[in-house]
């Protein structure tokens, strides 16, 4: 059992309020050709890209809530305006009962940010030097920072990795050991933008188990992006989704599949073959493949439609399964809103 001390505040605290926010990007617009180099140098024009626009959502203390969206959909840019590296040009932030835009350090002590395509830790000295400049930063103690370094490795499952030079480590290796340094201070929010990005099935699952251990034993609030949804399934009650920088869902990821996967889809053998016109009326006939059958069928009618079919027909095996959730959320951001 891990035993340094745990963050303290108010359970009752909400961790973060994001209230109206929004960000606007004035970008250049230069023409081609000569003629628009030299006009752009005279007078230069400016378009505004609309990256997050009245974004509103509370995060309590210990909850881990995915975000998702396409790729440009805000979500790298909501993540910097929470962690204080940008301005919003509207609306309000508070995180741990901090403004994160003042970078005050008793804020960047209670948050950290870890982006899957950057890294912190030195590429030729081992882990183990950078964690110690991190420990020196944060004014740990040589005994503190040691206790801390090895409850994390030992979570991480490190062990003997620390002292190689970084580039040697394995990818997965290598985002392990860039999840302690950031955590090394004991954040109570941790900002996680792809932390799985590019890492193998095991790795990944790694990184994910880490994620709920961590937020297990130190109540740690996590806001999380990741392409794989395998990481959002197995850590997210909650999701947030975003679509051309506005909020178009916020609430269960159980509820978002329901509302966006209506049907659930049954596989049936059957002991001999039927028609489309003998099965239709159990269900949508996605296919006949011989005796083997897939329906589409409502998830409200589904317990009535198992049980006409069993009586009816001769059944050697049936399956029910969702549709992928990979494929749901693509659903909903082609419709682009939640209705
Ligand atoms: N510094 C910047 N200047 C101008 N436009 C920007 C800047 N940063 C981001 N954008 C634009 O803002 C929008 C949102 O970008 P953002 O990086 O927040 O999206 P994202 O959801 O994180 O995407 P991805 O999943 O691809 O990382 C995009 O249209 C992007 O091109």
């Amino acid at each position: 059992m891990l035993s340094f001390s745990k963050p303290r505040y108010s359970i009752d605290m909400t961790m973060i309020t994001v209230d109206q926010l929004g960000k606007n990007y004035p970008v250049a617009i230069k023409e081609p050709g000569l003629k628009g180099t030299v006009s752009h140098f005279l007078r230069r024009k400016h378009r505004l890209i609309k990256a997050v626009q009245d974004v509103s959502f509370q995060i309590q203390p210990g909850e881990i809530v995915g975000f998702l969206g396409p790729n440009g959909a805000g979500k790298t840019t909501t993540l910097k305006m929470l962690t204080g590296l940008i301005h919003p040009s509207s609306g309000q932030v508070r995180v741990a009962g901090h403004t994160p835009f003042n970078r005050r350090k008793p804020f960047l002590e209670k948050i950290t940010l870890v982006m899957g395509q950057k890294q912190q830790l030195l590429w030729d000295l081992p882990a183990l030097d950078s964690l110690r400049i991190n420990a020196a930063v944060y004014g740990l103690s040589e005994r503190e920072s040691q206790r801390r370094i090895g409850q994390l490795t030992e979570m991480l499952a490190l062990e003997g990795k620390l002292t190689q030079p970084v580039r040697k480590l394995s990818l997965g290796e290598r985002m392990k050991a860039e999840l302690l340094a950031a955590l090394l201070h004991q954040p109570q929010v941790l900002f996680l933008d792809e932390p799985t990005l590019g890492l193998d099935v095991n790795a990944q699952v790694g990184v994910r188990d880490f994620l709920r251990d961590y937020n297990q034993e130190y109540g740690a609030t996590i806001l999380l992006t990741s392409h794989y949804m395998a990481d959002i399934t197995a850590l997210c009650d909650r999701v947030l989704l975003i679509h051309e920088g506005q909020l178009i869902y916020d609430g269960a990821l159980d509820g978002l599949l329901e509302r966006f996967a209506p049907f659930r889809e049954v596989k049936i053998e059957l002991e001999q073959p039927r028609t489309t016109e003998q099965l239709c009326i159990y269900g949508e006939v996605e296919s006949i493949q011989g005796r083997e059958v897939r329906l589409l069928v409502r998830r409200e009618k589904l317990t009535d439609a198992i049980a006409t079919i069993l009586s009816d027909l001769p059944v050697l095996d049936l399956t029910i399964t969702d549709p992928p959730v990979e494929e749901i959320i693509g659903r909903v951001f082609s419709a682009g809103q939640v209705a």
